[in-house]
C-alpha cells in the first residue's frame, strides 16, 4: 500500500501541486502547473477546529456561522445553528459531550480555544484509527504529525505551560490514553501551524488545523491569499503562478515596516527573506517616516549623521528634531486622551481629539505612513459606529491610497475597504461614485473570495442594484435633454 507521503503527493499532482523540501524553510508546496488569479490551488476542511468564544456561543461550531444559536444541552459547551450541523458533528461530539459535561464549571473556564482545539485533535486521531470517522489522503493524522513544532527553539516557560496544558487535557479526556509529551510538542505545533479562521471581511471567529495548507510558506509579498468560508480553508492565486513557482500565502498583517514584521513573525522561528524584507529600508521610510516639512513636497525624511536634523530624500530641506519631538509628544498626550474616551465607551469625544490627530500626523507624517493609517482606521470605526456615514466615508476614502501602496493589488483588505466606501456612498446617495467602488470592490473580491459564497451573492446584489440606479438616472437625464 502507498504511504500516506505518496497518497498525499498523488493527491497534490491531480491538483498541480507537489511537496518539496525547500533551502532554509524545510517543506513548501511548489505548482505543478500555472494557476491564474483567483483560481483555487488548494481547498481544505480542517483536522480540527473551534470558535474562539467557547462558552458565551459566538459561532456554530460546525460551519461557523453566527446566527440562531442553540447550546447543546448534554454538555452546555458546544454550539450549534440547526440539528443538521449538530448531526453532522455527532460522531465527534459525542465523545467530547460526555467530557465536556463531566467538567466542573471552574474546568469549564480553562476551556481556551486552544485546550479545545487539542481535545478535538486527540478525539479525532482516535475515532480515526478505530475507523468511526474515515480518513483520506489530505485527511488524516500522519499529516499533523509531519507538522513543524521547533520543539527544540521553544524556550523553558514555553515548555512548562505546554506541559501543563497538556495535563489539562489528559483530564478533560480521562478515557483516552495520551502521551503528554507528544501532546506538549503538538501545542508547538499549534503555535506555527494552526490558522485563524475569520469571516469574509476579516474578522477573526476561530481557530483550525489545515495540514496540508500548513505546508505553505511564508512571504510578505504572497502570490496566493487565504480565505474562509465558514470553516472551509481556500487558498487562491493572487497573481499567475508558474510551474515549478513556490506558492506563499502570509501569516501577518504585512501594511507594516520590516522590523515589525520581523517581530510578528518571531512565533515561526525564521528570519523572513523575501524580497520586501531584504530590501526594506526605502519602503520602511515611507512607511514609518517624517514627511518633507514644504508641503508641496511628497519627499520622506531620513536622519543626518548627527540625528539633529532630519532631510527630506526629495528635495533636500531640513526639518529639526527638536520640532519633531514636540509634535509627537503632543499626539501621544492626545493619543492617551482619546483611547481612555474610547474604552470608557464615549466615542464622540474620542472621535473629536482621533479628527486632532489626524491633522497632527499628516503634518509630522509622510502621507503613506501607517502610523496615519492607523487613525484613519480608527476613525472610520469611531464614525461607522456612530452612524455618521458622511464623516466615516471620509477616512474611508483616505485609507485607500495607502492600501493600495501597502498592498498587492489583489489584496482582500483593498476589495474589502472598496465595499466599505461603495456602501457608504450608496446611503449617502453618491450613486454614480458607489458604482465605482463596488466595481472595484467586486473586481478585487471575485479573485481573492471566489464567487459563489454568501458575502460574494450580496456584494453582486449591490452591485446590479448600484448599475440599475445608474442607469435609470443617466435615460431620466436623457428624457430631459430631449
Ligand atoms: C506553517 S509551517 C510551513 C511548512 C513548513 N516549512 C514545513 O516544513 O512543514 C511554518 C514553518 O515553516 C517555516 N517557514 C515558513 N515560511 C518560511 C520562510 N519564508 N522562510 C523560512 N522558513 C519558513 C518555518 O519553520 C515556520 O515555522
Amino acid at each position: 500500500m502507498a504511504s500516506w507521503l505518496e497518497q498525499l503527493q498523488r493527491e497534490l499532482a491531480a491538483r498541480g501541486l507537489t511537496v518539496a523540501s525547500i533551502p532554509g524553510k524545510g517543506r513548501g508546496l511548489i505548482a505543478t502547473c500555472t494557476f491564474f488569479p483567483g483560481d483555487v490551488i488548494l481547498n481544505q476542511e480542517p483536522y480540527a477546529s473551534t470558535p474562539n468564544k467557547i462558552l458565551v456561543g459566538s459561532s456554530c461550531d460546525h460551519c461557523f456561522t453566527s446566527g440562531n444559536l442553540r447550546k447543546c444541552s448534554m454538555c452546555r459547551v458546544t454550539w450549534y445553528c440547526s440539528s443538521n450541523c449538530q448531526k453532522e458533528e455527532w460522531k465527534l461530539h459525542q465523545l467530547e459531550c460526555r467530557a465536556m459535561a463531566a467538567l466542573t464549571e471552574d474546568r469549564k473556564k480553562m476551556l481556551t480555544p486552544t485546550i479545545r482545539l487539542m481535545v478535538r485533535l486527540a478525539l479525532k486521531r482516535k475515532l480515526q484509527n478505530e475507523k468511526v470517522i474515515p480518513s483520506s489522503s489530505i485527511d488524516n493524522y500522519n499529516l499533523v504529525d509531519g507538522l513543524e513544532s521547533h520543539i527544540s527553539k521553544v524556550d523553558e516557560n514555553q515548555l512548562v505551560l505546554y506541559a501543563q496544558m497538556a495535563n489539562l487535557v489528559s483530564l478533560i479526556l480521562p478515557f483516552i490514553e495520551l502521551d503528554l509529551k507528544e501532546i506538549a510538542q503538538t501545542f508547538s505545533k499549534f503555535a506555527c501551524n494552526a490558522h485563524t479562521i475569520c469571516d469574509p471581511e476579516l474578522r477573526p471567529l476561530g481557530t483550525g488545523l489545515y495540514p496540508v495548507i500548513s505546508i505553505i510558506n511564508h512571504s510578505c509579498v504572497p502570490n496566493a491569499v487565504l480565505i474562509f468560508d465558514g470553516r472551509t480553508a481556500y487558498v487562491r492565486a493572487l497573481q499567475p503562478i508558474n510551474k515549478d513557482e513556490e506558492v506563499s500565502i502570509s501569516y501577518i498583517e504585512t501594511a507594516t515596516v520590516t522590523k515589525k514584521r520581523n517581530n510578528d513573525l518571531k512565533q515561526y522561528f525564521f528570519t523572513c527573506t523575501c524580497p520586501r524584507c531584504v530590501k526594506g529600508f526605502d519602503e520602511d521610510a515611507l512607511l514609518e517616516g517624517f514627511r518633507c516639512k514644504n508641503q508641496a513636497c511628497d519627499g520622506f525624511l531620513l536622519p543626518n549623521s548627527g540625528k539633529k536634523a532630519y532631510t527630506c530624500q526629495k528635495c533636500g530641506a531640513s526639518r529639526d528634531v527638536e520640532e519633531i519631538k514636540n509634535m509627537r509628544s503632543e499626539i501621544l498626550q492626545l493619543s492617551d486622551k482619546a483611547s481612555s474616551f474610547l474604552s470608557s465607551g464615549n466615542k464622540a469625544e474620542a472621535g473629536s481629539i482621533y479628527k486632532i490627530i489626524e491633522q497632527l500626523e499628516r503634518n509630522l507624517y509622510h502621507a503613506f505612513s501607517t502610523t496615519l493609517l492607523h487613525t484613519c482606521e480608527t476613525l472610520l470605526k469611531i464614525y461607522l459606529e456612530l452612524q455618521d456615514w458622511w464623516t466615516a466615508l471620509t477616512y474611508c476614502r483616505l485609507t485607500i491610497p495607502v492600501y493600495e501602496r501597502v498592498y498587492p493589488p489583489f489584496h482582500p483588505m483593498i476589495g474589502l475597504q472598496f465595499y466599505t466606501c461603495g456602501k457608504l456612498e450608496w446611503l449617502l446617495e453618491f450613486t454614480e461614485d458607489a458604482l465605482k467602488s463596488l466595481t472595484r470592490a467586486a473586481d478585487i473580491l471575485k479573485v481573492t473570495h471566489g464567487v459563489k459564497s454568501q458575502f460574494m451573492k450580496e456584494l453582486f446584489g449591490k452591485l446590479e442594484e448600484a448599475r440599475a440606479e445608474v442607469s435609470f438616472r443617466l435615460s431620466s437625464r436623457h428624457g430631459h435633454d430631449e
